[in-house]
């Protein structure tokens, strides 16, 4: 899919080589990333970008790429700074090594503000991560923007091919944004990225892959799984869509997810395993021993209630496909998501069928595609939920006495912050259990009980999270509400706590 007028962007294992996609994208136009050994399959782009990466251009693994092929696009190439030295050296110029790692801020001057540098400040901030730096120019080669020390951190080769050492597709870099599009406006094909152009070739290409077979997913009302369910009902396709309730759900969470599904006209069938579950997880205390338990209940009774599915749809997204690892091999080595790979899913994988039709969007995006779906917008901003459930947030043993306070106090908080119209200001935000007893009183009796701890973060990719400042009467009224009415807790405590160095979750 869109292996023509599109924006090719090679990785050469940056860390930030995911972002440049990012970019380009939020720019409006359709960008897609190879790994290096994929170059030969990048189809007809409009414009080709070559990330940076780890590695020394002088050392002997360096990757490399056909030279010949590159200049026969003939389109506007940019190198990023493993791609400029790299290009610098392939127009016959040279790169010094350097033992020495420039990390961090720095000061951008453009040699004169137009071209790539139209409309960006006679000085900005930029921000750097190499350690080789371009040695000799070879002829003809211009140095089109310099640091504060007057080193290039800028060329322009020709008409084609430009490099910049800094990274622009990181924040830090102020005016980046600018100068990717600067660098766009060169080509004169590329086609704008629209999501409903989009959408209907998804459409058209799950129906040709999927024909008259039956499709099964399952669907646990988050909005990956929810959008990829209605994508496949659009198509048209014979899906069975499968929701687990394991017992870990919120108060109602079932209803919820069903009344949801309802309302947007996809049948799902509901597997009640909770006492399965609850079962399996009796006694354990040991977080990671839990997870596994979960994982493992999980995959056997989804397999259990798929049967022999003759094919399998999967809400794998593009940040779970794609390499960040320096060195990773091909896309498919690096998937991060757990049962998303799966012995079972490879096996099917290998017999051509599993589908995964968001596996080229970013989370935003597959938000947008929801709307451009007719998706309801509550549905689509629901907070992101753990696979685990809610026995990350009951540290120690669960059990159903445990669960049961947590999803009354979570009820209550939850509907505080919509009541106060918090809700879609916050990422996330969730009542949990402390099982600690402590004393308090309650009517005249003494009390000794646990606490219950409220949480609620902002974030931007749940990397790293801040604890939101919530109104003090939103905290008062939700505490009110639980001391009254949950039996078991007699402590609200909020949790003010970054990530890192603690995590969104207690486990
Ligand atoms: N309770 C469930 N019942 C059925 N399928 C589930 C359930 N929980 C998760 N899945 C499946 O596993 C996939 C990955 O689950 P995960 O918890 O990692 O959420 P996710 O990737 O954020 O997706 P989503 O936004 O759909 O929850 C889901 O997209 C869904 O297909």
């Amino acid at each position: 899919m869109h292996d023509s007028n599109h924006v090719a962007v090679l990785d050469f294992g940056s860390q930030y080589t995911q972002l440049i996609v990012r970019r380009v994208r939020e720019l409006g136009y359709f960008a897609k990333l190879y790994a290096i050994e994929e170059f030969p399959d990048i189809g007809k782009p409009g414009a080709i970008i070559l990330s940076g990466g780890p590695k020394s251009t002088s050392e002997v693994d360096a990757p490399d790429l056909d030279f010949e092929a590159l200049k026969a696009f003939n389109v506007p190439v940019l190198g990023v700074c493993y791609g400029m030295q790299l290009l610098n050296i392939k127009f016959g110029g040279t790169v010094q090594a350097s033992d020495r790692r420039e990390y961090g801020p720095a000061n951008l001057f453009p040699a004169e503000c137009i071209g790539l540098y139209e409309g960006v400040s006679a000085s900005s901030q930029v921000w750097m991560s190499h350690s080789d730096t371009v040695k000799v120019l070879p002829d003809g080669a211009k140095v089109i923007a310099s640091n504060q020390h007057g080193t290039p951190v800028s060329l322009q080769w020709n008409e084609q091919f430009f490099g910049i050492q800094y990274h622009p597709e990181v924040t830090h870099s102020h005016e980046g944004l600018q100068i990717l599009k600067n660098f766009l406006d060169l080509s004169s094909n590329l086609l704008p990225f629209h999501i409903d152009d989009f959408k209907r070739e998804l459409i058209d290409g799950i129906r040709e892959t999927v024909g008259s077979r039956q499709v099964v997913c399952g669907v646990s009302g988050g909005v990956d799984s929810t959008v990829l369910a209605v994508l496949l009902k659009e198509a048209g396709v014979n899906v069975r869509a499968i929701f687990v309730d394991n017992g870990l759900l919120r108060k109602d969470e079932a209803q919820v997810v069903q009344e949801n599904f309802r309302r947007i006209g996809v049948d799902i069938d509901t597997v009640d395993a909770s006492e399965r579950f609850l079962t399996a997880l009796a006694g354990e205390g040991d977080p990671e021993k839990k997870r596994k338990i979960i994982g493992n209940m999980f995959i056997e009774v989804f397999w259990d209630a798929v049967g022999d599915a003759e094919m399998l749809a999967q809400g794998t997204l593009y940040p779970d496909v794609i390499e960040s690892a320096s060195n990773a091999k091909s896309k498919a080595s690096v998937i991060k998501t757990h049962h998303n790979r799966v012995a079972k899913i490879l096996e099917l994988q290998a017999e051509g069928k599993v589908l995964e039709p968001l596996a080229e969007l970013f989370k935003d995006e597959v938000r947008e595609l929801g709307t451009a779906l007719g998706i309801p917008e509550d549905i689509l901003q629901r907070h992101p939920f753990p696979g685990p459930g809610l026995s990350v947030r009951c540290p120690g043993v669960v059990d159903k006495e445990r669960l049961d306070i947590i999803r009354e106090c979570d009820a209550i908080f939850i509907g505080k912050l919509k009541e106060h119209g918090w809700y879609d200001k916050v990422w996330q935000a969730y009542a949990g259990l402390i099982p600690v007893k402590t004393v308090g009183v309650k009517g005249d009796e003494r009390s000794y009980e646990w606490a219950t701890n409220l949480r609620a973060v902002v974030s931007e990719d749940a990397m790293t999270a801040d604890w939101v400042e919530l109104p003090p009467v939103i905290l008062r009224e939700t505490s009110h509400k639980i001391l009254n009415e949950v039996k078991g807790i007699n402590r609200v405590l909020y949790d003010i706590s970054t990530k890192p160095p603690a995590s969104i979750e207690w486990e």
